[in-house]
């Protein structure tokens, strides 16, 4: 299968080698330092303390004359629209397309150039950071993947994709309710992410700090009474695997990847986690003062990256 990858990234990097080694005709697109380091090179991933160098992704920075039968976006959630503007060009149109974006608009944003029908929705649990062009570093297990369809098209549309992942060491799920996936992964995000950004801390130091972790408590719930009020069904028992991954399933030096972008000064996620529960909250008429005061709090530093990218 042809599979393209939108965006060199920590996730396109991680998602490119893993279905290069496993046999699937990769096409990575990329652009500036990564593409035209990348046409003669193999990428590099790097995870348990053993480099792997992984030969045959085709690296692009442009689709003129590409085809795939599927593509998984691997841009931030900003970048989306342009990676499925670029893409609808060049698709069939029932390759299926997936995003892997946190938050919850990513489908959306992806449906303005591409059919409701063929876009489906992931989320991702793994760690892969980019550490220079074509080169990325795990930390922790291999990716694990919650698959659904907005548009609620049967999993057979993308079987061939998900067979694909599968094979390649990615765990795959199919879900029949992709909103409550990408509600459940964004209350996780937003309140540990959210707080340890505002307090500039870690998940251990969070978690050890009993005002900290009431906050990122009282958080988590805010983004479940928000997912209630826009109609998505999230249980206690859901409200109760988001706490145990944070108080159990992370290790203390964790930081949200938008609290490191904030803190660095670069663009981050913070409109498309925080921003876009509280603005739901605003219009359902749902009080979420602990969301809004980070969101307060960091927006104007994520303007000043956006200033100065
Ligand atoms: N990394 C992770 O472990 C996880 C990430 N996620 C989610 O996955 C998404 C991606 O995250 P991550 O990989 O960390 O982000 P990165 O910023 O590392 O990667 C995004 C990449 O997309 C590239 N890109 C953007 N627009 C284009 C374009 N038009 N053409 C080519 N390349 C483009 C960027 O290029 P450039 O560098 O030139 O800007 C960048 O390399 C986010 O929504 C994140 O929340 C979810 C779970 C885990
Ligand atoms: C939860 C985590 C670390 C990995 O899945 C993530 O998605 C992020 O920090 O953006």
């Amino acid at each position: 299968m042809s599979i393209l990858v939108y965006g060199a990234g920590g996730l396109g990097l991680y998602f490119s080698a893993r279905l290069a080694q496993a046999g699937q005709e990769v096409i990575l697109k990329a652009r500036s330092d990564a593409a035209l380091r990348g046409k003669n090179e193999p990428v590099s991933i790097t995870g348990d303390g053993a480099t792997e160098e992984v030969h045959g992704i085709r690296v692009v920075d442009s689709l003129d004359g590409i085809q795939a039968d599927a593509a998984i976006i691997t841009t931030k959630a900003w970048q989306v629209e342009d990676a499925a503007r670029d893409m609808s060009a060049v698709l069939p149109p029932d390759a299926p397309v997936l995003t892997t974006q946190n938050g919850i608009d990513a489908p959306t944003r992806a449906t303005t150039f591409l059919s409701n029908d063929q876009v489906f929705a992931s989320t991702v649990v793994v760690i892969a950071e980019r550490t220079g062009p074509l080169e990325v570093r795990t930390i922790g297990p291999e990716a694990s993947l919650t698959v659904g369809s907005p548009a609620n098209q049967p999993a057979s549309r993308a079987s061939e994709l998900i067979s694909a992942l599968t094979a390649a060491g990615v765990s795959t799920t199919w879900t029949d309710d992709i909103a409550a996936a990408l509600w459940k992964k964004l209350a996780l995000i937003c309140s540990y992410g959210g707080i340890g950004a505002a307090l500039d801390a870690n998940v251990g130091q969070t978690r050890e700090d009993t005002r900290a972790r009431g906050l990122v408590t009282t958080a988590m719930s805010e983004v479940f009474s928000v997912a209630d009020a826009e109609g998505v069904t999230l249980t206690e028992s859901d409200f109760s695997d988001d706490m145990n991954i944070y108080l159990k399933g992370f290790s203390a030096q964790t930081t949200s990847s938008m609290h490191r972008d904030l803190l660095a000064g670069r663009p981050s996620e913070l409109e498309d986690q925080v921003g876009a529960v509280v603005h739901r909250a605003q219009r359902a008429g749902v009080a979420t003062p602990v969301l809004d005061l980070v969101y307060a709090s960091m927006a104007p530093r994520e303007a000043q990256a956006r200033r100065n990218p």
